[in-house]
């Protein structure tokens, strides 16, 4: 592969039009593909996307196109930013048109509802590919466009994937770092989206910063405590990928799915909220997923159970925040001291008062 290197960045939203311009201001010949003709057209004639970004100013190098044979023609890095809902759709449409030399990158942070499948997953069945990887990190789009310093983890088990990556968008203000764990890399990015609508909830009714600092840190133990359910390994949520993403989309209100949460915290209705939105907010979607997974594998989720009740059953979020507040008090680190060893010797102190 040479220094320059050819990139199609599909999906031109806010973090696709973010990452396009990222990759055309390191000097690499850039396709965007959006679905609409005349917002390529607009693209192309004045160098912004003005439904998604209008205000950054993109690379004259950024070509936009609604063709997806002629994004993908001579493509040597495909990065895939559409949201988890359309993201199989577009991949199906894309995939006669792909080559199993280009390196395929999902910056999707969802699920997809029929088997419950990550990005990744979708990506291997449809593809059948090898050189796969996500793109996952404390990455809110418009503080890209402003070129503000931050950071991103490539996650790949291909070392031409997490190489190519870190030579395309890495520069003076993007950092990228790489790691194996695909997997991990992409349900911290899903799952935090969960949390972002509880922290934007807790800061609409008025709560502190130790409440926020309570739900990041418990919304982490019970990510790991999911990731650990299907077999996934938790120590990456430690990363950027993980810790790194949650701390942003939770403090943040330029995060979208903080904002769903603030709006529902000052009882605006869902159907209002996501309206209004006009962009995607991915959590609203992994809330009910992770849900209906969480009842079928009988994982322990209080903060995703709470969240449910709120967003698709009309029950009070501060009424929710009190009951969460009388669940059982059980341990803090599961990894040093697992969950149920603490409940046992909770019951067993019980047992001996009583006696
Ligand atoms: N924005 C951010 O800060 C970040 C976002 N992400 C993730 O990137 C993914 C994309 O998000 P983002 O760009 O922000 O979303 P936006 O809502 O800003 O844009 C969505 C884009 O996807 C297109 N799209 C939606 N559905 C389809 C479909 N069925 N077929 C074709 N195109 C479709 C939209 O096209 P149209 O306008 O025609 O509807 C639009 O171009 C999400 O999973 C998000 O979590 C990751 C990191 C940061
Ligand atoms: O994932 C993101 C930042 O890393 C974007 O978060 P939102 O989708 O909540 O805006």
């Amino acid at each position: 592969m040479t220094a320059s290197v050819t990139v199609a960045v599909i999906g031109g939203g806010s973090f696709g039009t973010a990452l396009a311009s990222i990759v055309a201001d390191n000097g690499h010949p850039t396709r965007l593909w959006v679905r609409n003709p005349e917002l390529a057209e607009a693209i192309n004639r004045e160098h912004r996307n003005p439904r998604y970004m209008p205000d950054l100013q993109l690379p004259e190098t950024v070509q936009a196109t609604s063709d997806l044979e002629e994004a993908l023609e001579g493509a040597e890095l495909v990065f895939l930013a559409i949201p988890s809902k359309g993201f199989a759709q577009v991949l199906e449409q894309a995939r006669p048109f792909l080559k199993p030399e280009q390196l395929l990158v999902s910056t999707t942070k969802g699920f997809e509802e029929k088997g419950f499948k990550l990005m990744s997953q979708l990506m291997a069945e449809i593809t059948g590919f090898t050189h796969l990887g996500v793109l996952s990190g404390p990455n809110l789009a418009s503080e890209l466009a402003q070129k503000q310093l931050t950071g991103t983890v490539i996650a790949s088990d291909d070392d031409l994937t997490r190489a190519t990556v870190q030579q395309v968008l890495g520069n003076r203000y993007f950092r990228v770092y790489a790691n194996t764990d695909i997997y991990g890399a992409e349900l911290g990015g899903a799952l935090k989206n969960i949390y972002a609508i509880a922290a934007g909830m807790a800061a609409a009714l008025g709560m502190g910063e130790n409440t926020r600092s309570m739900l990041m840190t418990r919304a982490l133990a019970e990510m790991s405590r999911f990731a650990v359910s299907l077999g996934a390994n938790p120590m990456t949520f430690l990363g950027l990928a993980g810790v790194g993403d949650l701390i942003v989309t939770c403090t943040s209100p330029l995060s979208r799915n903080y904002r769903v949460g603030q709006a529902l915290g000052q009882g605006k209705s869902l159907d209002e909220v996501v309206e209004s939105l006009g962009q995607v907010a991915e959590g609203v979607n992994t809330v009910r997923l992770v849900k209906a997974k969480a009842d079928e594998m009988g994982i322990y989720m209080p903060l995703v159970q709470a969240l449910y009740l709120v967003l698709f059953e009309n029950h009070s979020p501060r009424e929710m925040a009190g009951s969460m507040m009388g669940n059982e008090q059980s341990t803090d680190v599961e990894f040093v001291l697992p969950r149920d060893e603490v409940l046992k010797s909770a019951q067993k102190i019980t047992r001996v008062a009583s006696d």
